[in-house]
């Protein structure tokens, strides 16, 4: 085995940029395991923890800087034993060469090839490919490993990325497909707790990394959008200190909520349509400055693609991550509306 690399986790994985051979482990002064299982992913394994497996994951977009710089801090928060761990908890940077260069992704979009896209294709090997196939093996080996075998445990999966555009919710989190199970209150109000209380839920399955830990891990997993896409710098901070808070409560007390759940805190979008680009001529008929969440009139033009017009089914349908430059066959945009929390199915 050999010794954690010294120095700051972020700059270690950024030198990695595709990832490296390495099984480091390393106990901390106050008994807490750290292990890295390659660049950008390290867990830490407390001597007694609460029945909780976290992972936080950023950077599968590369250019969404603010989860970076608060996945960053709390890795060394961890590392300088000034955050105790209670819970087991792994940090993933899904990927750092993508972050390198400042852009969404270097070949292929990462948010696409979870739950085995990545090995779907024919002739279709790209780095990502690999990265996002090694990151599915690292979520099964986190969630899998004997500790987490052997006793009931709560697996939560925070993805956080951040917007294209500007947003009228700030902050608001993808509630992935379930399948008919229900909802959880509890989920709901941990995410509010982290200033995320706007959900967005996903009608069917997708190729998303937290869609991949609901489905393979039963995980309660989110995508979760802090803000708008800022270079490294240039992001207001203090406008995560509560998010980061109850990171930070969460790695150090476990899942605790406060009081109890009361519908009203939240706003609920379901999604209506999911808009892909299938034609090169795809164009959307709003200006790039409309925030996510503008609702539209019914019978509004809101995308072209090739000859199909699409408008707005119902008044006050609203849009949701337009992207006119994704690869053909890919989601475009989303149109949502919004619903009351108390008629979704919770337990
Ligand atoms: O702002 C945008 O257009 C994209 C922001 C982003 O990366 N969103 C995720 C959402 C994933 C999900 O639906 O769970 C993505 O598009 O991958
Ligand atoms: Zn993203």
């Amino acid at each position: 085995m050999t010794e954690v690399p010294a120095g700051n986790f972020l700059a270690f994985t950024r030198t990695h940029e595709w990832g490296v051979a390495i099984h480091a482990k390393q106990i901390l002064p106050n008994g807490v395991t750290v292990e890295v299982w390659d660049s950008g992913v390290i867990v830490f394994t407390p001597l007694n923890d609460t029945s909780l497996d976290l992972v936080l994951s950023c950077a599968v977009h590369g250019d969404e800087t603010a989860p970076i710089e608060i996945v960053d801090e709390l890795i060394e928060a961890i590392r300088t034993g000034e955050l105790v761990p209670t819970c087991r908890v792994m940090f993933l940077i899904a990927n750092p060469a993508a972050m390198n260069i400042g852009e969404r992704f270097v070949e292929e979009n990462m948010n696409r090839l979870f739950s085995g896209a990545h090995s779907r294709g024919e002739g279709l090997i790209n780095r990502e490919r690999e990265r996002a196939k090694q990151l599915e093996i690292y979520m099964d080996r986190f969630f899998n490993s004997s500790r987490a075998a052997s006793e009931p445990r709560e697996r939560i999966h925070y993805d956080m990325h951040t917007a294209i555009r500007d947003s009228a919710h700030e902050k608001f989190a993808v509630y992935p497909f379930q399948d008919g199970r229900p909802y959880s209150k509890r989920q709901l109000q941990l995410l509010k707790q982290m200033d995320v209380p706007v959900i967005l839920l996903n009608d069917g399955p997708t190729t998303t990394f937290s869609y991949f830990s609901v489905n393979r891990f039963r995980a309660h997993g989110f995508t979760v959008e802090l803000g708008k896409v800022r270079p490294f710098g240039q992001n207001d901070m203090t406008r995560f200190a509560k998010t980061k808070n109850q990171l930070k409560r969460l790695i150090t007390q476990g899942a605790e909520v406060d009081g109890s759940f009361v519908a009203g805190d939240y706003h609920v979008y379901q999604v209506l349509r999911s808009i892909n680009r299938t034609q090169a001529d795809f164009s959307l008929n709003f200006p790039d400055d409309v925030a996510n969440f503008t609702s539209f009139a019914k019978g509004d033009v809101l995308a072209r693609d090739g000859d199909i017009v699409y408008q707005a089914e119902q008044e006050g349908e609203s849009i949701i991550f337009p992207n006119a430059k994704v690869a053909l066959g890919q989601r475009a945009l989303l149109t949502v509306t919004a619903i009351p929390a108390d008629t979704l199915n919770l337990v």
